[in-house]
């Protein structure tokens, strides 16, 4: 939240800023042992943007009325766009970095900016080849994909009158992983209130965000360093933990996700999470011989998990 020196909040600006670029500089990451994910040829590197400033001298915008250091949502809308087009790198941090950095060089009357960005996932499609010799990925035409997607969240302020990023929070989203088998949820108090039975095999099915922080805020907005964590090798990470282990509970199943994407990136500060539980209700149990078993939906309300981890937690023994 955008907050001036007395403490008011104050702020304005653009949501849903659909910027569709095309050819960005691909992405190149190294590789970690859960995930075939390396990089991004960035041929589409499109975005849902959100876009808002604050600043002392906007207040009589509001308390009188005076336009006369207001830019307008729709020149902010402009900028953004225009601005994505000149970015040279390969990131959403770095596209958000460089977008909010150049308002507040251009407009240095703004103070302060918040933004976010959720990319908006294409796929590469295999064709055909020319040699008509097998499939390989289409250069030209691409899936748009409503699965989980990559976001970025960032503060910028001034210091000493230059745009600096105060905060920042990378994510992945709209996850929704189920395992059939090898996941159970039993132990916990049984009293007057209980009417959940025991559970020593159910079908697990997660809704997850993942939400992560780096050390040093250079290693997110600038691929080159070579410290960048892509969402999709977090979401990768994510699923091979789930399979790999027999969960007692939603909660040490993300407890030991998070072990796992802290050890994979040490230039990570911190990873949060937030589970929602939507496992199906069993209908036909599968039995010891029998594996098939018929679910259905769950019925609301619907349960939730929400935790951060350090790399503190890495020096105690969870594993
Ligand atoms: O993994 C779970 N954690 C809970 O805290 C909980 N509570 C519940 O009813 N089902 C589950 N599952």
């Amino acid at each position: 939240m955008l907050k001036l020196r007395s403490g008011r909040t104050l702020y304005y600006g653009k949501g849903d800023v659909l910027t569709y670029r095309t050819y960005a500089k691909p992405l190149s990451v190294k590789a970690v042992p859960e995930s075939a994910y390396t990089g991004d040829s960035n041929v589409i590197f499109a975005h849902n943007i959100t876009f808002a400033v604050s600043g002392e001298q906007l207040l009589t915008s509001f308390t009188e009325g005076d336009n006369s250091l207001v830019v307008a949502t729709d020149s902010m809308k402009n900028f953004i766009l225009r601005h994505t087009a000149a970015y040279e790198g390969s990131t959403t941090e770095g596209l958000l970095s460089f977008i909010s950095k150049k308002f507040m060089e251009r407009y240095p009357h703004i103070d302060a900016v918040e933004l976010s960005a959720d990319r908006i996932p294409f796929h590469t499609l295999d064709v055909a080849s020319a040699a008509k010799d097998g499939l390989e990925p289409s250069p030209l035409v691409y899936r748009r994909s409503h699965n989980d997607h990559a976001s970025a969240t960032m503060k910028l302020v001034r210091e000493n009158g230059a745009p600096v990023i105060a905060s920042h929070e990378c994510a992945t989203t709209d996850l929704q992983l189920i395992k059939v088998s090898g996941s159970s949820f039993y132990g916990f108090v049984r009293d007057e209130y209980t009417t959940l039975p025991e559970s020593y095999d159910r079908p697990l099915f997660i809704f997850l965000d993942i939400f992560w922080k780096y050390d040093q805020t250079e290693n997110a907005v600038d691929a080159g360093l070579g410290g960048y964590v892509p969402a999709e090798q977090i979401r990768d990470i994510t699923h091979n933990v789930f399979h790999e282990m027999k969960s007692p509970s939603i909660q040490f199943l993300i407890y030991q996700v998070g072990r796992r994407i802290l050890t994979r990136f040490p230039q990570l500060a911190e990873v949060r999470f937030e589970s929602n539980n939507r496992t199906w209700e069993t209908i036909v149990d599968n039995t010891e011989t029998d594996p098939a078993g018929v679910y259905t939906e769950p019925r609301p309300p619907y349960g939730f998990q929400g935790f951060t981890m350090t790399q503190e937690d890495l020096t105690s023994d969870g594993e």
